[in-house]
C-alpha cells in the first residue's frame, strides 16, 4: 500500500485534477494506492471567510459561497463527460446546500463557534475529493471514495484536534480489510470525534492525514504531491539559486518544515518516521523530477548544511535581572506565565551568568506576553530584582539545518563570519546539543541579505554575489568599468565572483539597478537615473540592504568622500581612489579605518598613492611582519615626473602640462599636481599608515609655482603658466647645467614629512625614472642598506582603474 497526497495548487482547477488522475492511476497499477487530497487552492480561506461575514450579519457570504459552488460545478464540468455528469453536479449541489444552510445558521445566530467553523471548513476537502474520484470515474479507474470522518478519531478540540492513534488505526485497518480495492480517494484535514461531530487537524492537516493513514496501513511509502520538486536549501522568494534538497533525514526534514519551508506541515512526519516510511515530495507539474525523499539516514553529500530556513514576525523578550543568579524557579515562572496566555515560544537562550533570559515568540503574542510577565515579576520588579520585560519587535530567525554539522567543527564561525561581513547582527542564538540547528535571530529587514549571504557561504561554491556602487564616471571610472565588462566572465569562472554594478553616479545623476546594469549601456542607464543628491544616495544603499556591498568612490570629491562613514556604519565596504579622505584631518582618517574594523568591513585606497602600484599594501606588508620604516623617499607625481622629463626649455612649459592632463595623469584640477599638493597628500598618507599622527599643514612643501598661478581659475592658471615661462626654464638650465635632472621628491623620515624640487644626479634611483613613473623606496630595518624599491607608473586611467579594481576583489573576498 502507497499513500499520495495532492495539495491545494494541486487540485485547484480541472486541468490540475486532470494531471493528478493520471499521475494517480499510473501509481494504482503499480500498487495498491490510498490518495488524499487537499481543498482546491485557496477554499478553505474563503470558507473561513465566508463563515466569519454570516457571523458579523454581513450578506456578503451569500456572494461567496455563490463563487465556491460555481469553481467546484465548473471543474466538475470540465473533468466529466456532459452524458455522466448529472451525479456529480448533484453531488456538489448538494454539499453546497448543506454548506449554505449552516452559514445561513451562522448569519441567524450571529456567532461561529470553533465546532461550527471545522464544519464550514470540511467542505473544501469533501468536494475537492469528490471531484477527484468523479474524474476517475469519467476515466473508468476503478476505485473507492471514502469520508475520512469515519475513519481518523480525534479529541473535540475544534481547530487542531489530537488525534486517538489506537482507534485511528484499528478504524482504517477495519475499512481495508472490509473493502479490499486497488484505489482508495478520502479528504484529507477532516476527521471526527467520539461523538461523530467534524473535527480539523490544523491548517496544512491533510498531509498529516496522509501520514496518519500511511502510518496506520504501514506502508511503503508515502508521497506529498505539491507544486514544488521538493524541499529547497532556502525559500526560493528569497533565494533565486535555491535548489532542491534530494534525499534529507526526518530530524532534518522536521527541522526544516518547523522552521518556514511550508512543503511539508510539521506533524507530518512523526507517524512515518516512527515506522521508518520514505516520504517523498513530489511536484505535480513536474512529475519526473526527482523531487526530496524524506528518509531514515541520507548519504552524506558535499554539504555540511542541509538547508537554510527563516521564520519572519517575531518578538524577543529578555528578562534580565542580577536578582535572578543562582536562584532556581525564575525560567518556570516565566515559562509559566507565557503558558498561562498559551502562547508558543519558539526559541530559548540564557546567558551562562543567568543574568538574563531570552525568547523568541510569534510578535502578534507580544503584548499579551509582556503584560502576563510583568505581572508574574510584579514583585521583583517593584524590589529592583529584575527590570521590567524588555520586548523587541520586527525581528526574525534564520537557521542552519543538517545532522552533518555535529561533525564539524567551524560552522558557527562561517555562520558568524558570512553574517558579520554583512552588517548584520545577531540579537540572539540557539543551538540544540545535538546540533541539527543553529538558530540566529536577526533584524527582518536582514532576512534577505543573511539567507542569501549563508546560502553562498554553504552551498554556493560557484558564484558569491558583488553589489558595486560606482559613483564617478571620468577617466577612472570609466576605465574600470570598461575593466569590469571585459572581466566579469572570468571573475565568475575563475574566482566564483558574480560582480554586478547595482548603483551608478557622477556630479549631476545616479541609477539604481538592484538586479545589476549592462555595462556596456551605463551612458544610457544614467543618463535614465535621477538627479543625484547623495543623502539619498546613500539612503537608497541602506535601503536596498545588499548583501557584499562596495562603495567605488571614483571621484574627486570632498562631498563623496563624507558619506564614507555612513557606508562603513552599515558594513558596506568603500574603495576610493579620491585621497580626501585619507588625507583630511587625521581624526577623520583613524575614525574611518576604525569604522571598518569594528563594523567587519573594508576601507580600501591603494590607488591613493602610486595609482595602481602596490604601494600601501607593500607597506602594510612590512608593517604587519614586524619591520619597522625609518625612512620614505618617493617620485609620487606622475603628471610631475611626466612634465619634467619631457620639458625641456624649448616647448612652452604650459603646453606641457596641457598635454599630461590630455593624458589623465592630472589631478581633476592640474593645480594640486603642479602646488604639490597631491604629492604632499600621498606622503601624508604613507606617513599615517606607518603609525605617524600626521596632518597636512605639517608637511614642508616648497611650491616651484610662482604664486600668481594659483589665483583664478584653472585656465588662469595655465595663462600664468606661459608669463613665467622664463622661471620654468630658469629651472631646467639651473639643473641641466650640472648634468642634473629636475624630479618632485617626497621624504618621510623622523616623523617629519617634506616635499619639494630636486635637482637629481646621475646614478640616483630617481634619475632616470620616465614618462610617467612613480618610485618608492622604503628604508627599514629589514632593508637597511638597499631599500625596498617600488616603480612603474605612477598616474594614468587604465592603470589607476586595475589598482580600484584590485581594491574592489579585495573586499570581495574579504
Ligand atoms: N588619473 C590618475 O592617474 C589617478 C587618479 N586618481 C584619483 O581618481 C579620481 C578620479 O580622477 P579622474 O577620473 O581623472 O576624474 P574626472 O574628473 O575625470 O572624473 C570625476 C568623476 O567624478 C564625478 N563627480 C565629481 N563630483 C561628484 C560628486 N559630488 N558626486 C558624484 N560624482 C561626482 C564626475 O562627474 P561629472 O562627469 O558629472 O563631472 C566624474 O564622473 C581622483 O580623485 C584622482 O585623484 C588616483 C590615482 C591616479
Ligand atoms: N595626479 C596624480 C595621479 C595619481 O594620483 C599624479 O599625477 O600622480
Amino acid at each position: 500500500m502507497q499513500v499520495l497526497k495532492f495539495g491545494g495548487t494541486s487540485v485547484a482547477t480541472a486541468a490540475n485534477i486532470t494531471r493528478v488522475i493520471d499521475i494517480v492511476a499510473a501509481a494504482a497499477r503499480q500498487e495498491t494506492t490510498l490518495v488524499v487530497v487537499s481543498a482546491l487552492g485557496g477554499t478553505t480561506d474563503a470558507l473561513i471567510e465566508a463563515g466569519r461575514l454570516a457571523a458579523a450579519g454581513n450578506e456578503e457570504y451569500r456572494q461567496r459561497l455563490r463563487h465556491l459552488e460555481s469553481r467546484h460545478l465548473e471543474a466538475a464540468r470540465e473533468l466529466v463527460p456532459v452524458t455522466s455528469q448529472s451525479s456529480v453536479l448533484s453531488l456538489v449541489k448538494t454539499h453546497c446546500n448543506e454548506l449554505e444552510g449552516i452559514c445561513n445558521g451562522v448569519f441567524l445566530l450571529g456567532e461561529l463557534s470553533v465546532r461550527t467553523l471545522d464544519r464550514v471548513m470540511s467542505f473544501g476537502e469533501l468536494l475537492a475529493s469528490q471531484l477527484v474520484a468523479a474524474g476517475l470515474r469519467a476515466r473508468q479507474v476503478p476505485h473507492q471514495w471514502h469520508d475520512s470522518r469515519q475513519l481518523i478519531r480525534t479529541d473535540a478540540q475544534h481547530g487542531v484536534a489530537t488525534v486517538d492513534f489506537g482507534v485511528t488505526k484499528q478504524q482504517i485497518n477495519d475499512f481495508v480489510a472490509a473493502q479490499p480495492g486497488a484505489l482508495y480517494v478520502v479528504p484529507g484535514f477532516i476527521a471526527a470525534d467520539a461523538q461523530g461531530a467534524t473535527t480539523t487537524l490544523g491548517r496544512g492537516g491533510s498531509d498529516y492525514t496522509a501520514a496518519i493513514f500511511a502510518g496506520a496501513l504501514g506502508a511503503s511509502r508515502l508521497e506529498i504531491w505539491t507544486d514544488v520538486s521538493g524541499m529547497m536549501t532556502a525559500d526560493p522568494r528569497l533565494v533565486p539559486h535555491a535548489r532542491p534538497i534530494p534525499r534529507i533525514s526526518y530530524q532534518e526534514a522536521m527541522e526544516l518544515s518547523h522552521f518556514g519551508a511550508k512543503v511539508l506541515y510539521p506533524p507530518t512526519i512523526q507517524p512515518v518516521m516512527s515506522q521508518g516510511i520514505p516520504l517523498w515530495i513530489k511536484n505535480t507539474f513536474a512529475p519526473t523530477d526527482h523531487g526530496t525523499l524524506v528518509e531514515v539516514s541520507p548519504p552524506a553529500n558535499n554539504h555540511i548544511v542541509r538547508g537554510l530556513s527563516s521564520i519572519g514576525q517575531l518578538a524577543l523578550l529578555s528578562l534580565e535581572g542580577g536578582g535572578m543568579v543562582g536562584i532556581p524557579g525564575f525560567s518556570k515562572r516565566l515559562f509559566e506565565a507565557l503558558a498561562r496566555e498559551k502562547i508558543n515560544v519558539i526559541l530559548i537562550t540564557q546567558s551562562s551568568s543567568e543574568h538574563s533570559i531570552s525568547v523568541a515568540i510569534n510578535s502578534r503574542d507580544a503584548a499579551a506576553a509582556q503584560r502576563s510577565v510583568d505581572e508574574e515579576f510584579a514583585y521583583e520588579i517593584a524590589v529592583g530584582k529584575v527590570d521590567p520585560l524588555h520586548l523587541e519587535t520586527d525581528l526574525a530567525i534564520v537557521a542552519l539545518v543538517g545532522e552533518n554539522m555535529k561533525n564539524h567543527s567551524g560552522i558557527s564561525g562561517r555562520l558568524f563570519g558570512a553574517l558579520g561581513n554583512n552588517g548584520v547582527n545577531i540579537r540572539a542564538i540557539a543551538q540544540g546539543s545535538s546540533e541539527k540547528n543553529i538558530s540566529t535571530v536577526i533584524r527582518a529587514q536582514d532576512v534577505k541579505k543573511a539567507i542569501n549571504v549563508l546560502h553562498e557561504s554553504f552551498f554556493e561554491a560557484t558564484s558569491k554575489q558583488i553589489n558595486l556602487f560606482v559613483v564617478g564616471v571620468g577617466n577612472v571610472g570609466s576605465k574600470l568599468l570598461e575593466q569590469l565588462a571585459r572581466q566579469q566572465a572570468y571573475l565568475q569562472e575563475k574566482l566564483k565572483l558574480n560582480v554586478r554594478v547595482v548603483g551608478l553616479a557622477n556630479s549631476r545623476r545616479f541609477a539604481l539597478h538592484e538586479h545589476g546594469l549592462a555595462l556596456h549601456e551605463w551612458p544610457q542607464a544614467l543618463a535614465e537615473g535621477e538627479p543625484l543628491h547623495l543623502p539619498a544616495l546613500v539612503e537608497a544603499i541602506h535601503a536596498r540592504n545588499l548583501r557584499n556591498a562596495v562603495f567605488v568612490d571614483v571621484t574627486a570629491s570632498a562631498d563623496v568622500a563624507q558619506v564614507y562613514g555612513a557606508l562603513l556604519e552599515k558594513s558596506v565596504a568603500v574603495v576610493a581612489c579620491n585621497k580626501i579622505a585619507c588625507a583630511s584631518e587625521y581624526v577623520n582618517y583613524a575614525r574611518l579605518k576604525a569604522l571598518a574594523q569594528e563594523f567587519n568591513t573594508d576601507f580600501l585606497f591603494e590607488t591613493n598613492v602610486g595609482a595602481g602600484l602596490p604601494v600601501i599594501g607593500t607597506l602594510n606588508d612590512l608593517l604587519r611582519s614586524g619591520d619597522v620604516v625609518n625612512r620614505i623617499e618617493a617620485v609620487l607625481s606622475g603628471t610631475l615626473n611626466f612634465v619634467f622629463n619631457h620639458y625641456d626649455g624649448k616647448r612652452p612649459f604650459a603646453e606641457v602640462v596641457r598635454q599630461a592632463q590630455l593624458e589623465g595623469y592630472t589631478e581633476p584640477d592640474p593645480r594640486l599636481d603642479l602646488s604639490g599638493t597631491d604629492v604632499a597628500r600621498k606622503i601624508l598618507i604613507l606617513a599615517r599608515e606607518t603609525g605617524e599622527k600626521l596632518e597636512m599643514e605639517q608637511i614642508h612643501n616648497v611650491s616651484f609655482l610662482p604664486d600668481s598661478c594659483m589665483q583664478g581659475s584653472v585656465e588662469d592658471f595655465y595663462e600664468q603658466l606661459a608669463v613665467h615661462e622664463e622661471h620654468f626654464q630658469g629651472l631646467y638650465e639651473a639643473a641641466a647645467a650640472q648634468g642634473k635632472k629636475l624630479k618632485f621628491v617626497a621624504r618621510y623620515a623622523g616623523g617629519k614629512a617634506s616635499v619639494g624640487l630636486q635637482s637629481i644626479a646621475p646614478g640616483h634611483d630617481f634619475y632616470a625614472l620616465h614618462g610617467k613613473d612613480n618610485a618608492v623606496l622604503f628604508y627599514t630595518n629589514r632593508y637597511a642598506e638597499q631599500p625596498l624599491v617600488i616603480k612603474g607608473a605612477g598616474a594614468g586611467a587604465e592603470v589607476t582603474a586595475s589598482g580600484v579594481f584590485a581594491d574592489i576583489i579585495r573586499a570581495a573576498r574579504g
